[in-house]
C-alpha cells in the first residue's frame, strides 16, 4: 500500500456492526478483526481516533418508544458506546498496541474524561484513541460526534465504516435499483436527504469543511485501503 492521503483521521464505526451475525451485543470474532484492521491502518503512518456506534445494545429512540424519556434513552445509547469501546481497547491492547478511551462523561473508574489535549497526547505518543459517550448530549448521534471530535482533534477526515459501501440515491437495503454515489457535496448530500448519516453530522462537516468517506467494513483490510486511496467509498467533500 502506498502513501496514506491522511495523517489524523476519526473513523465512525458502525455500532450494530459489532454484533457480527446477532441482532444485539458484542461478537468478540468481529472485533478481533476490526481490532486489526485499525492497526494494519494505523501501521501506515496514520493518528487514528475511533468513534464507536450504540446500535448493537441501545438506540435512545428504540429505548424511547417503549416509554422510558428520550433524553434517559439516548443516555443509555451513549453508555453503550462505552461498552464497545472498552471492548475494542481490549482487543487492540491485547495485540500489544496501545489504545486509550476517553470519555464525553466523567466516569473515573471507567476511563478519562475527553480533553482534546489528552487526545492530542495519546494520538502523538501513537496510542489510537477511542472516543466514548457520544458527544454527551441526548438528540445528537455517533454520527455527529465523529464530525464534531474530528473538528476538535484537528482530523483532516471522518471515514465512516458501516454495512453499506457508500451513498446510495436510496437505502440500498430497501431498493435495489438505488445508484451509488462515487462523490456528493456536502450540500448535495444534504438536499438530497440521504440517511446514511444524520443531517447534523453533514451539516457540521459542511460547516468545517471535513471530508466524509462512507465505505463499507465488512472487508478485512478496507480501512486500509481507503487511507491508502484504493479502496470503494462515496467521497463527500466540498
Ligand atoms: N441513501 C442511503 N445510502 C446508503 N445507505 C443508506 C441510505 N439510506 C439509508 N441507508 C442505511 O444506512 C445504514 C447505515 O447507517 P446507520 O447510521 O444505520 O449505521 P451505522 O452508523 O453503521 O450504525 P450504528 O448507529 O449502529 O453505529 C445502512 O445500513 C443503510 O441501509
Ligand atoms: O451524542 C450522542 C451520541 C449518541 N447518542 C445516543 O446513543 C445512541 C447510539 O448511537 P448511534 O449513533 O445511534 O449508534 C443513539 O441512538 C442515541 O440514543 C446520543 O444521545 N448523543
Amino acid at each position: 500500500m502506498g502513501e496514506p492521503i491522511y495523517r489524523r483521521v476519526v473513523i465512525k464505526l458502525s455500532g450494530e456492526y459489532f454484533a457480527g451475525d446477532q441482532s444485539f451485543g458484542i461478537d468478540q470474532p468481529t472485533i478481533d478483526r476490526i481490532a486489526g484492521d485499525l492497526i494494519a491502518a494505523q501501521k501506515l503512518g496514520v493518528e487514528i481516533a475511533v468513534v464507536v456506534g450504540g446500535g448493537n445494545i441501545f438506540r435512545g429512540v428504540e429505548v424511547s418508544s417503549r416509554g422510558v424519556s428520550r433524553p434517559t434513552g439516548d443516555t443509555m445509547g451513549m453508555l453503550a458506546t462505552v461498552m464497545n469501546c472498552l471492548a475494542l481497547e481490549a482487543a487492540i491492547e491485547r495485540r500489544a498496541v496501545a489504545a486509550r478511551t476517553l470519555s464525553a462523561f466523567v466516569m473515573p473508574q471507567v476511563c478519562e474524561l475527553f480533553t482534546r489535549g489528552a487526545a492530542h497526547r495519546y494520538l502523538a505518543e501513537g496510542k489510537i484513541v477511542l472516543l466514548a459517550g457520544g458527544t454527551g448530549n441526548p438528540f445528537f448521534t455517533t454520527d455527529t460526534t465523529a464530525v464534531l471530535r474530528a473538528g476538535e482533534i484537528g482530523a483532516q477526515a471522518v471515514l465512516k465504516a458501516t454495512n453499506v459501501d457508500g451513498v446510495y440515491s436510496a437505502d440500498p437495503k430497501k431498493d435495489p435499483s438505488a445508484q451509488r454515489f462515487e462523490r456528493l457535496s456536502h450540500s448535495q448530500a444534504l438536499e438530497g436527504g440521504y440517511k446514511v448519516m444524520d443531517a447534523t453530522a453533514f451539516a457540521l462537516a459542511r460547516e468545517t469543511s471535513l471530508p466524509i468517506i462512507v465505505f463499507s467494513i465488512a472487508e478485512a483490510g478496507s480501512i486500509g485501503a481507503i487511507l491508502s486511496g484504493t479502496g470503494r467509498g462515496t467521497v463527500v467533500a466540498g
